[in-house]
């Protein structure tokens, strides 16, 4: 990804090196008799940098949002799904999207997933990468990481997007 910005290969992982911030999330979705109305995870992108997802074997559920459309994310054997959250969006200052998506319930089947949120030290800024920005690429978002994980809990709650809420 690194790469891709024209930044040195190393950039993300020296970033993100001794004090990066890592959560871990279990997810147990139960069957739900009416999966047309209940959600097991609302549409939301992570505020992780990246997030690492180990998804149910059995059961699928997850989806992911692209031009409008919502597609199912295929169960492959033993296989992480790896996806872009808000603070990668903001340290590329947007050339990186974070992934809309969410999870449908199962009226027969339970599912399990487990996710592991990668971030930065709590102390730090969140904001572009400098080399990224000149005078016709202005820095677009900035919050402090602890601000930012407080925020999401809250905004979450409310139905919005954080990222929606950051921009400058
Ligand atoms: O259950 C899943 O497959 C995804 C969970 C998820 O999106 C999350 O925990 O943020
Ligand atoms: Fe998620």
């Amino acid at each position: 990804m690194a790469k891709l910005l024209n930044l040195d290969e190393e950039y993300f992982t020296n970033k993100f090196a001794d004090t990066s911030y890592t959560l871990v999330g279990f997810n147990y979705y139960p069957p739900c008799p009416k999966p047309d109305h209940v959600f097991g995870l609302r549409p939301h992108t992570d505020g992780s940098a990246i997030t690492v997802n180990f998804i149910d074997a059995d059961v699928s559920g997850l989806q992911f949002e692209k031009n409008s459309t919502w597609y199912n994310v295929p169960i492959v054997p033993t296989a992480l799904v790896v996806n872009i959250g808000d603070v990668m969006e903001i340290l590329s200052n947007g050339f990186f999207k974070s992934l809309m998506h969410r999870v449908v319930t199962n009226t027969e089947k339970e599912r399990l997933s487990l996710a592991m949120f990668y971030s930065l030290d709590m102390e730090m800024d969140i904001e572009p990468v400098p080399d990224l920005l000149d005078d016709k690429r202005p820095p677009r978002y900035k919050i402090k990481n602890k601000d930012y994980i407080a925020k999401q809990t809250y905004i979450f709650a409310t139905g919005k997007q954080t990222i929606d809420t950051l921009k400058i």
